[in-house]
């Protein structure tokens, strides 16, 4: 059985925190606790004595302004007088996402209320230039950062190769973001976060990261793929608090580093952003059959997008097609040709990161495998419906 509760957070859509039981239809009024963010908690969670810890924790969730703060400088550096002016004199300047700067076009902010123009003057090749001399050189995937900060500066290039687009992406260490995942990271859940595009994913493992290596004392390594976890520089981002950082000298190589992490380091947890080929896939499975706890983002909405995709199924143990006996048939209710999982999962618990402000867990992952598999998706489907009432 998927086994979750949705917990309303929101201050907009639901100032009195409830907890909602998708399969049970069931909804209870949290009293006097003070929530910001809404989550998903697996109905396991909410058993246990260190329930009501977890929630007060997850309250606690902050952002380390004032070093917050110099970082974003550092990022507005990189832009004309005008457009720094324009997002800082905006009323959400803490909270900036993204500056784009497109060759022609007017330079845009964009905020979590949406886009806002910075400039009437369109962005020329000097404004480009100005920006691109301040970071570090662009690898292969076209990425750059700021050293000792966790921006991102991704560029777009014409057909001979020069740069007429930058994305620039502000990242942040939220000290906390993690919070809701602590007992499950504590037990030594090995954990697959999945998610769209720009939902968070990595600002939580970089808190899980640093969660286990500091608050757990674990020795902690990070493959980081792109410098995002541990951001750019060789000295790594204070976010990551007492974990070790491995870079990836090209996508392409992540998992050799990631088998050189664990035989040359000893680590007792590997934390890896964007797990996204087969081969990545294969190396994550060894490590997990080596038990070492595992935490690792994918990009997909929904377990079930992991268990369709070819190159990611392995990673939830991967997919066969059975035939069954007429009696076996008939005794299942179910056709004679079935999917079903063929091995192991490495992780033990998915995680999708629905938006900044919710996560759906899934404490038992295999078993969600197994029920998408069966074709289970009855209590998946309530859950959705569920959800867009909360928002
Ligand atoms: N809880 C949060 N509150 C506010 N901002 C957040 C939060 N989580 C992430 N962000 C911001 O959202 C942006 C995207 O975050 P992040 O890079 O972690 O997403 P992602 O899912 O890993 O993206 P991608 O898949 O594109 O790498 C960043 O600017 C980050 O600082």
């Amino acid at each position: 059985m998927l086994s979750f509760a949705l917990v309303h957070l929101h201050p907009s859509s639901s100032p009195n925190p409830q907890f909602h039981f998708p399969h049970k239809n069931q909804i209870l009024p949290i009293q006097s606790l003070n929530f910001s963010p809404f989550t998903v908690i697996p109905t396991k969670l909410l058993s246990k004595p260190s329930f009501s810890r977890l929630l007060s924790s997850v309250s606690s969730s902050s952002l380390v302004a004032d070093d917050f703060q110099v970082e974003l400088g550092r990022l507005l550096s990189l832009l004309p007088e005008e457009m720094r002016r324009g997002v800082s004199e905006h009323p959400e300047y803490s909270n900036l996402i993204e500056v784009v700067m497109d060759l022609g076009r007017k330079p845009l902010a964009r905020f979590p209320s949406g886009d806002f123009i910075l400039s009437d003057q369109p962005i020329t090749l000097g404004d480009l230039q100005q920006a691109t001399s301040q970071v570090g050189d662009f690898a292969v995937d076209n990425r750059a950062g700021i050293s000792r900060t966790l921006h991102r500066i991704s560029a777009i290039r014409n057909r001979k190769g020069a740069i007429i687009g930058l994305t620039c992406r502000v990242g942040r260490a939220i000290s906390g973001s993690a919070n809701s995942l602590r007992d499950l990271v504590k037990d030594g859940a090995s954990l697959l976060l999945i998610g769209p595009p720009g939902v968070g994913k990595t600002t939580i493992i970089r808190d899980i990261a640093r969660m286990l290596a500091n608050d757990y004392r674990k020795r902690v390594m990070i493959v980081d793929t792109s410098n995002e976890i541990g951001g750019d520089g060789d000295i790594p981002h204070a976010g990551i608090g007492n974990a070790r950082r491995m870079q990836v000298p090209h996508n392409d190589m992540q998992h050799k580093v990631l088998i050189e992490a664990v035989e040359n380091h000893m680590p007792q947890v590997i934390v890896i952003d964007e797990i996204g080929t087969k081969l990545e896939a294969m190396a994550a499975s060894t490590i997990a059959q080596r038990g070492i706890q595992l935490v690792a983002t994918a990009h997909g909405v929904t377990i079930e997008n992991l268990v369709m995709n070819p190159a990611l199924e392995m990673l939830v143990g991967g997919v066969q097609s059975v035939t069954l006996g007429d009696e076996e048939a008939s005794r299942r209710r179910v056709q004679k040709s079935v999917l079903e999982r063929k091995g192991p999962s490495s992780f033990s618990c998915g995680v999708e990161i629905i938006s900044k402000a919710e996560l759906r867990v899934h404490p038992d992952l295999e078993a969600t495998v197994d029920a998408i598999l069966a074709g289970l998706l009855l209590a998946e489907k309530d859950v959705t419906q569920n959800m867009k009432f909360a928002r």
